[in-house]
C-alpha cells in the first residue's frame, strides 16, 4: 500500500456559520502551474449559454432545510466548467477505470467522460484500463474514442471489466506515471474510493501534475452526502417485475407466499423503495431492521394473520437483513470476498426454508411459498432514462473538475446541486435506511406490517439519529455529523 498520509480537510470559514469543506487543487502543491483559457467559451453548442461558466464563489449547501436563527452550515464547491482550465487540450491523457459490482450507468458515465473530453476539451487520449485497479499494472488497456463508445451506453456492465482486490497503490501510481497519465477517473463504490483516495496521496506526495476525480457507483444507494447514486433507480424500476412476478404466483394458490431477495448488503434502499413503488409487497424486511422468526408479534405469526386476512401475501428481504439469525442457525464461518467485504448467507433461501418449516410443524394450513431471486438481474442492465441523464452530469461535473485542476475529489448531487466532495467525506460512512424515519414509517403504513421493534429497539434507534433541525458549525459538529449522518430517506 502507499502512503498513509492524509491530506488535511480545507475548511473555510465565512460569515453567520458559513463553512466551505472544500476539494483539494493542483496548486496545492504545484503552485506555479499555468492556466489557460476554457476552450468551452469556443464551442459552437455552449458558447451561447448564458453564464455558462460557473462563478468561482459558488457553493452548494449541505442544508436546506434550516430555521430563521439557524447558522448557514456546511457547504461544498459547485461542480461545473470553469473559465480558467490548468491543461491544454494535447497535454491531456486520461484514463478510465471502473471497479466493484456492477451497477446500470457504468457504460453511459465511461462514454459521457470520452464523449465530453474529445467534445468539449479537444482531448483525444483516453485510455480504458480492463479489469479495475489490478489491470493498471496486470492487463490491456483500451485507446477509448467517441466511436468505439458511440453505443455503449445500451448495454449492461463495463465495457471495461471490473474487479475487486488487487488495490497496489504504488504500483497503480507507478503505471499512472509511467504512461504519462494526467487525469484519473475513477468510478467504483466506497471501497473503490478508498482506492482513489490512497492513489490521489500517493500522486500529491510524488508531486505529480495529475488530477484524480471519482465518480460514486453503488446499486446499494449507501454513499453518503450525494441524493442518489446512479443506477439506483433502473435497479428500483427492474425489480417490479420480481415482485409483481411473486404477486402473480402468490395470489393465482391458495395460502400463496412470494419471497423476493434484493440487493442490499449493509443498507436496504432498495428493498424499501421497491417495496414502496409496489404497493403489492406485504412485508419488507431489511439489514437495518431488527426482526425475530417466532414469538407474539414477530414474523411469523404476522404472516399467519396475513395470510388468514388475505389468502396471500409478498415478503421483499434484503439480502442483509436478519444475518444474525441466518448465521446462529447455519452456524456460519465468517468468510470475506478479496476486498475484504462480508460474504453473506442466502437470507431469502433460510426465510423460505423457515417459513416452509413452521407451517408443517403447525400443520393449522397448507401454504404454496415460491422465491424469486432476481439479485443481479436488477443490476446487469443498462441504466433507464433518468439514470443516462444522471450519468451524463456524473461524468462532466468529473471532466470540468479535473480540467479546471481540482483532484482529490468525488462528484455528485447534494440537495439537486453537482458538487465536488472530498473523499473522505464519502468513505468515513455508509449511508443506512433510518427505522424511526419518516420515510420507513411511510413503508409501514403501505404494508401494513408490524414494526417488530421492542421499545428497546426504537430507544436505540432513536440514539442513532442526529436531532433533524440542528446546524453543525465547527470542526468538532461537524465530525458527529460523520459518525451519524442525516440520512437521505429523512429529506423527502
Ligand atoms: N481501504 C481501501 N484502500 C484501498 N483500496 C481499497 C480499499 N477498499 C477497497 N479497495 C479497492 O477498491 C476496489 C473496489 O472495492 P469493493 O470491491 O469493496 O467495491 P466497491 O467500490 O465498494 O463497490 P460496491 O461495493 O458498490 O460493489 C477493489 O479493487 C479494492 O481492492
Ligand atoms: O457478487 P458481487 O459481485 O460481489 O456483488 C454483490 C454485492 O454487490 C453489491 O451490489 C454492492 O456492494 C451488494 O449489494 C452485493 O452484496
Ligand atoms: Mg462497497
Amino acid at each position: 500500500m502507499g502512503s498513509e498520509e492524509k491530506t488535511t480537510p480545507k475548511m473555510i470559514r465565512g460569515e453567520a456559520g458559513y463553512v466551505l469543506e472544500d476539494v483539494p487543487h493542483l496548486i496545492d502543491y504545484l503552485p506555479d502551474l499555468p492556466t489557460y483559457p476554457n476552450p468551452l467559451q469556443d464551442n459552437p453548442a455552449y458558447s451561447v449559454v448564458k453564464q455558462y461558466f460557473v462563478d468561482i464563489d459558488d457553493t452548494v449547501a449541505q442544508k436546506i432545510v434550516v430555521h430563521k436563527s439557524s447558522p448557514r452550515g456546511m457547504h461544498f464547491r459547485r461542480a461545473g466548467p470553469r473559465q480558467r482550465v490548468y491543461f491544454e487540450s494535447d497535454e491531456v491523457h486520461a484514463c478510465i477505470v471502473t471497479c466493484g459490482g456492477l451497477c446500470p450507468g457504468l457504460n453511459t458515465v465511461i462514454r459521457e467522460i470520452v464523449c465530453g473530453l474529445y467534445d468539449m476539451y479537444g482531448v483525444h487520449k483516453v485510455l480504458g484500463i480492463e479489469g479495475g485497479y489490478k489491470g493498471f499494472y496486470s492487463s490491456n488497456t483500451t485507446n477509448l474514442t467517441p466511436k468505439s463508445v458511440n453505443d455503449i451506453h445500451k448495454r449492461g456492465g463495463t465495457i471495461l471489466g471490473t474487479s475487486r482486490g488487487g488495490h497496489d497503490t504504488l504500483k497503480i501510481v507507478d503505471s499512472i506515471e509511467d504512461r504519462g497519465i494526467n487525469q484519473v477517473y475513477i468510478i467504483g463504490g466506497d471501497g473503490t474510493q478508498k482506492g482513489a483516495s490512497v492513489i490521489f496521496e500517493e500522486i500529491q506526495k510524488r508531486g505529480l501534475k495529475v488530477a484524480v476525480a471519482g465518480i460514486p457507483k453503488t446499486i446499494d444507494n449507501d454513499i453518503a452526502v450525494i441524493d442518489q447514486s446512479f443506477g439506483f433507480d433502473t435497479a428500483v424500476e427492474e425489480a417490479q417485475r420480481a415482485i409483481n412476478a411473486a404477486h402473480v404466483e402468490a395470489e393465482s394458490v391458495e395460502n400463496g407466499i412470494g419471497v423476493v431477495k434484493l440487493m442490499g448488503r449493509y443498507s436496504g434502499f432498495i428493498a424499501m423503495y421497491a417495496t414502496l413503488a409496489s404497493r403489492d409487497v406485504d412485508c419488507c424486511l431489511i439489514p437495518e431492521l431488527p426482526f425475530r422468526l417466532e414469538g407474539k408479534g414477530e414474523l411469523l405469526e404476522f404472516i399467519e394473520k396475513r395470510l388468514k386476512e388475505n389468502g396471500h401475501m409478498v415478503i421483499v428481504v434484503a439480502e442483509g437483513a436478519g444475518q444474525v439469525l441466518t448465521a446462529e442457525s447455519m452456524r456460519s464461518v465468517d468468510h470475506q470476498d478479496a476486498s475484504g467485504n462480508k460474504l453473506l448467507l442466502d437470507v431469502g433461501l433460510w426465510l423460505s426454508q423457515k417459513i416452509k418449516d413452521h407451517f408443517t410443524r403447525n400443520k393449522k394450513m397448507h401454504i404454496n411459498l415460491k422465491y424469486i431471486d432476481p439479485t443481479y438481474m436488477i443490476r446487469a442492465i443498462p441504466s433507464n432514462a433518468s439514470d443516462n441523464i444522471y450519468c451524463t452530469l456524473l461524468a462532466h461535473s468529473a471532466m470540468h473538475g479535473a480540467m479546471a485542476g481540482y483532484t482529490g475529489f468525488t462528484v455528485g448531487p447534494v440537495n439537486g446541486r453537482h458538487a465536488y466532495i472530498p473523499f473522505h467525506r464519502i468513505t468515513g460512512v455508509q449511508n443506512k435506511v433510518v427505522i424511526t424515519d419518516r420515510m420507513w414509517a411511510r413503508l409501514l403504513s403501505s404494508t401494513n406490517q408490524p414494526s417488530f421493534l421492542s421499545s428497546r429497539d426504537v430507544e436505540d434507534a432513536k440514539k442513532e439519529e442526529e436531532p433533524p433541525t440542528q446546524q453543525l458549525l465547527d470542526g468538532e459538529k461537524e465530525k458527529q455529523h460523520q459518525d451519524n449522518p442525516n440520512k437521505k430517506a429523512a429529506a423527502a
